[in-house]
């Protein structure tokens, strides 16, 4: 091989080494190639120190896409093809730099060193083919100077291409002062020479790839941009695809409520045609009608005709006699304008009439109200004389008047002749004359001999009631003594008689109206009375209370709980009598009356359950407290009405008292209590004026003290058995009775309230 050929051999090689060098391989670089493929790439590339650093690999493989969208910039049609084009040719780049490289390091400093050892590898070739002139030492030394010439010389590469000739003259001058002759300097100057064509050529070829490099960075500073528009654009594209989605699915809905709408439409305006056309079938049927009223109206309309034609004449005669009637018409409007002269005379004269008439009617009326007036004040005097008549002649009746009542045989008593006691009425004229009744009672007994012996005992009492008198009829008797109430005088009321002899029937009575007892009608009739003297200036208040004597104890039946457990004194204040801790009712009508004598009953009811027939044992006593007020003749009043219902008065040996204590305490107190009632009858009855009357010998006296004394009027109904089993006990109470019926109680006065 000649010294030209070893020259250019190596020259010839540098390309095949470092590719970029030929020119051949620079259009290799052009995008098309890279994106066609990697591969074809690899080996195209140079293996040169221009290739960019691994660091900025993605960017140039962005610029290498770039680059290659640039050759298509401006008909450049975006693809979604995610095919990894871009990054390629960095890679490639970078891998071929690494292959080319022998120490595999980066940058321009593996350039450098790729150079060095190329040139040393050349040099060491060359001089492997040089004859041996030198020892193995030079050679070595040479090989090993070389290689030291050949660093700085990659470092003055890396730097540019006056480092690299610098380093080859350096290279020169050493082989010069070496052995080497001048034919050889000729060889490197020409090697030299071609050295430096080869590294204008790599100038060229930085330049051109710097320009590429620059060139693909912009592309791919526009292809991320373009990438991020294309984001966007997709972005909206998704986003107008899910909004065109919700539009199709509302435009789905709306076209379902279309849907529905129409079908609703259909379904209305099928309807509205059924409409139509029965609405057409009425139209026919009524047009048939309306042809056939047609039909009936021309013939009625003919027969009409027929008689208008009638009519027309009739008319012409009318009007003929209308005229006669005009003319009287005219005569008649003549007179009746004469008469409407007299008529305003007459109107005249009824206008002052109805003054005159007018004048006289007021003065009528102030002599009616005078009138009014007169009489009013003439009523109320009228009513204080009433008051003093009606007390005198309660009075003149007695102020202890006695009635005796005999009850009917009940249903589930014998009313045999031998089981009813014999007991005969006075006549009833003889009674209305002398004011006095007559009973007198038969008893038949055998005498010690044996023989019948027949006892008529007579008594006579104010009234008698016999069995089939009612509770109307006996009420009739007391009501007098109702009215003495309201008129301001204290009223009681006592009902005597053995046990069963109706006394309780005669004060309370049954649950109807019928039945009504004394103490329901008189309480009616004081509240109907004190309601019409109302008008006469009267106001009344009312109160009341229940109260039981039972074993000298009083009991109040309005108190609170089951059974009264109180303890209750009598105190006489002021000359009144009044019981302590009692209750007072205030009583504003009748109803409450009613109301007031349940509770009582039902409390006595409860007495009579724990206490074995306690009913009968006790006295009860209803008070009813009436206050009267009269401010237009400044009169006042105050007073009591007591209505007594006394224990049964039976004897102790008829009472069953027997060994029985409590039975028997029971008999001793009211026997007391009855006998000092008597007494009480008695003393009042003796007309001693200030004399001792024993109020203080029973609880019961002590508070009816104030009914007792002689302010009062006192009624006592003797109630009697039918029975003649009862004789000898009817017998005791008509004793008793006429006793009391025979005391004379001294004049009544008048309570005034203070
Ligand atoms: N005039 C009458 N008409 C109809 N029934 C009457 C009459 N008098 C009393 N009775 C009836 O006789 C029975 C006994 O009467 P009542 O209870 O009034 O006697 P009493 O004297 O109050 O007895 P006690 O002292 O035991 O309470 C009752 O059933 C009552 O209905």
């Amino acid at each position: 091989m000649s010294e030209d050929q070893e020259n250019i051999a190596p020259m010839s090689r540098l390309p095949r080494l470092a590719s970029p060098a030929k020119p051949s391989s620079i259009p290799t670089l052009s995008a098309a190639p890279l994106l066609s493929s990697g591969n074809a790439n690899k080996r195209k590339l140079p293996s040169s120190p221009l290739a960019p650093p691994p660091t900025k690999r993605s960017v140039s493989g962005s610029s290498a896409s770039s680059g290659l969208r640039s050759s298509q910039r401006g008909g450049f049609v975006p693809t979604t093809t995610k095919k990894p084009v871009a990054t390629r040719p960095a890679s490639a780049l970078g891998a071929s730099t690494r292959r080319t490289g022998s120490t595999g390091s980066t940058g321009s400093a593996g350039s450098s060193s790729t150079t060095a050892t190329t040139r040393a590898r050349t040099a060491t070739t060359a001089a492997a083919r040089r004859p041996p002139v030198s020892s193995s030492s030079t050679t070595t030394r040479s090989s090993g100077t070389l290689g030291r010439s050949v660093g700085p010389s990659a470092r003055a590469t890396s730097r540019g291409v006056s480092p690299g000739l610098a380093a080859t003259a350096t290279s020169r001058s050493a082989i010069g002062s070496g052995v080497a002759s001048a034919a050889q300097f000729k060889s490197h100057d020409g090697r030299l020479e071609n050295v430096e064509r080869m590294v204008g050529g790599f100038k060229d070829l930085l330049e051109r790839e710097q320009a590429k490099i620059s060139s693909l960075q912009m592309s791919q500073v526009d292809l991320q941009a373009l990438l991020q528009s294309t984001q966007n654009t997709e972005r909206e594209a998704r986003r107008d695809l899910s909004s065109a989605s919700e539009e199709l699915a509302a435009l789905r809905a709306s076209h379902t409520r279309e849907i529905d709408d129409l079908e609703r439409t259909i379904a209305r305006k099928d309807r509205e045609k059924r409409g139509l056309e029965e609405e057409l079938r009425d139209s026919r049927e009524e047009l048939s009608r309306e042809r056939e009223t047609i039909r009936q109206l021309k013939q009625s309309l003919a027969e009409q005709s027929t008689q208008h034609i009638t009519l027309s004449a009739q008319l012409q005669a009318s009007q003929t006699q209308l005229s006669i009637v005009q003319a009287e018409v005219d005569r008649a409007t003549l007179s009746v304008s004469s008469m409407k002269a007299e008529l305003s005379v007459g109107q005249e004269n009824a206008k002052r009439a109805e003054e005159l008439a007018e004048q006289k009617v007021r003065q009528a009326e102030e002599d009616r109200d005078r009138r009014i007036a007169e009489i009013e004040a003439e009523l109320r005097e009228a009513e204080t004389i009433r008051r003093k008549l009606h007390n005198q002649v309660q009075e003149l009746k007695g102020n202890i008047r006695v009635f005796a009542r005999v009850r009917p045989a009940l249903a589930h008593e014998s009313s045999s002749p031998e089981a009813l006691a014999e007991i005969a009425y006075g006549d009833e004229r003889t009674a209305q004359e002398t004011g006095q009744s007559q009973i007198v009672v038969k008893s038949r007994s055998e005498s010690a001999t044996g023989q019948a012996r027949e006892q008529e005992y007579p008594f006579t009492f104010d009234k008698i009631f016999a069995p089939q008198a009612g509770q109307k009829e006996v009420f009739e008797e007391i009501s007098m003594l109702a009215q003495s109430v309201l008129d301001g005088y204290n009223v009681c009321i006592f009902a005597y008689g053995q046990t069963g002899s109706g006394k309780s029937w005669t004060m309370e009575g049954g649950q109807n109206d019928q039945d009504a007892g004394m103490i329901p009608r008189a309480i009616d009739m004081i509240f109907a009375v004190s309601s019409g003297l109302k008008d006469r200036g009267w106001k009344y208040q009312m109160e009341g209370q229940f109260l039981e004597v039972y074993n000298e104890v009083i009991n109040d039946l309005l108190g609170n709980g089951q059974f009264d457990t109180k303890k209750h004194e009598i105190k006489t204040v002021d000359g009144k009598v009044s019981v302590t801790d009692v209750v007072s009712i205030p009583l504003n009508n009748p109803r409450q009356v009613s109301t007031l004598l349940e509770r009582a009953r039902g409390r006595r009811a409860v007495a009579a359950t724990l206490m074995n027939e306690r009913s009968s044992r006790s006295h009860s006593v209803f008070t009813l407290k009436v206050k009267g007020e009269n401010p237009l003749t400044n009169e006042k009043c105050e007073a009591m009405l007591n209505l007594v219902d006394l224990a049964g008065s039976e004897r102790l040996e008829k009472s069953g008292a027997g060994e029985n204590k409590d039975r028997m305490k029971e008999t001793i107190n009211i026997n007391k209590s009855l006998s000092a009632l008597a007494d009480v009858i008695g003393a009042l009855g003796s007309g001693k004026e200030g004399g001792h009357v024993p109020y203080r010998n029973s609880t019961l006296t002590r508070l009816l003290q104030t009914s007792l004394s002689g302010s009062s009027k006192t009624l006592m109904m003797c109630n009697l058995s039918p029975l003649s089993v009862h004789l000898n006990e009817t017998l005791c109470s008509l004793r008793f009775a006429s006793k009391v019926n025979w005391t004379v109680v001294g004049q009544v006065r008048k309570q005034v309230a203070k």
